[in-house]
């Protein structure tokens, strides 16, 4: 059963817009953010992580953020080129604005935290006449992040994507990815996740995530299925669900709850699950696959990304993706 259809004739497989920043990841990892010394450099920020995971698939992709005019930008934008992502609608600021680093704390492979230095950072600062309507119009999928939606104009350029997105058809794909640093109160975190997600055909989100959407409605028992049957009212033909290392749920407009197999992995951290999970997923139905074999190859992705020490770096590609499955299969590959 399709569920989705994608508009073939379109030249761009995938473009993302919002947060374009930098991952510091720890080096010596299983002790505490006090001890550690030292760090690796990557390019970071979940639009942009799915957006490498995609390229790394064989997908056409671009991206539409804002960089800092600064070395950390260029290393940012040059990434993504090497990368073979478009960077045409990738802006550099011209006010000063710095760029957003995410240090991250490996404890151990179940206890991973993320520090965040997030002020006058450049990706909120990409305004609405700076999204290019012609990029979406040549777009197949147009993916959204909720970050973006937390400051002005950022959030603003988000809705003018939006807008350009449903004028042109491309399917909207929406990662809810909740970072509450830049927000000001969970009112408004809800209020425009809300707006947001009402216009996207896919959300993709985990149970808490879900939970703060939730904030003005009744939902007690935290039920997937009431929290996704809202959004069948709206836009959404697929609403997916994650538990974590418990796997996702993908819920259709139908009342299915599609579920998929997950595997083992040998964990360093917990970090860039989802947005590994997403590209693999996206990937998938983009190639017309059942929800469950997306799912699937979404979940072995993520596996790779959590065995790894980066997010970005680590995105797969199909061979790997497949290769991790046949040896799971094989039963070479047991958790840690
Ligand atoms: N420990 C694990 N072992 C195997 N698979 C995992 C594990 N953790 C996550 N996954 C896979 O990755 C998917 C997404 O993970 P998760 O629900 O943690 O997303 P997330 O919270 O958005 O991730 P992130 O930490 O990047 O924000 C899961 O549905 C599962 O398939
Ligand atoms: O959220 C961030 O900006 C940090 C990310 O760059 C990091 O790679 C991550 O948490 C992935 O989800």
């Amino acid at each position: 059963m399709t569920y989705v259809t994608f508009p073939q004739e379109k030249s761009l497989d995938f473009v993302a817009i919002g947060r374009l920043c930098i991952d510091l990841n720890a080096n010596e990892i299983h002790r505490p953010m006090e001890e550690t010394m030292t760090f690796t450099k990557y390019v970071g920020g979940s639009p942009a992580n799915i957006t490498i995971g995609m390229s790394r698939l064989g997908m056409k992709t671009s991206f539409i953020g804002k960089i800092a005019n600064d070395q950390m930008g260029r290393f940012i934008a040059t990434y993504l080129e090497r990368n073979a992502i478009d960077t045409s609608n990738v802006v550099t600021d011209r006010t000063g604005a710095v760029t957003g680093l995410a240090f991250t704390e490996i404890k151990s492979p179940t206890d991973c935290s993320i520090l965040m230095y997030r002020d006058n950072v450049a990706d909120l600062k990409l305004t609405p006449e700076e999204v290019q309507e012609s990029l979406i119009a040549g777009a197949k999928v147009l993916l959204i992040s909720g970050t973006a939606l937390a400051q002005s104009p950022s959030r603003e350029a988000v809705f003018q994507a939006l807008n350009y997105a449903k004028k042109h058809g491309a399917i909207i794909v929406f990662d809810l990815d909740y970072r509450p640093y830049t927000w000001t109160s969970p009112e408004e975190t809800a209020v425009y996740y809300n707006l947001a997600a009402e216009k996207c055909d896919i959300i993709l989100g985990t149970r808490e995530e879900f939970d703060m959407m939730e904030k003005f409605e009744h939902n007690p028992e935290k039920d997937d299925h009431i929290t996704a049957a809202k959004w069948f009212d709206y836009s959404a033909k697929i609403v997916i669900i994650k538990h974590g290392k418990d796997g996702s749920i993908a819920y259709t407009p139908d009342g299915v709850g599609h579920r998929a197999k997950s595997f083992p992995a040998k964990v360093v951290k917990t970090f860039g699950a989802g947005d590994s999970y997403a590209a693999g997923f996206i990937y998938g139905v983009m190639q017309g696959w059942t929800l469950e074999k997306s799912m699937e190859y979404g979940s072995a992705a993520a596996c790779i990304v959590i065995s790894s020490h980066s997010c970005s770096d680590a995105m797969p590609t199909a061979a790997a993706v497949d290769d991790y499955i046949e040896r799971c299969n094989r039963g070479e590959i047991t958790a840690s």
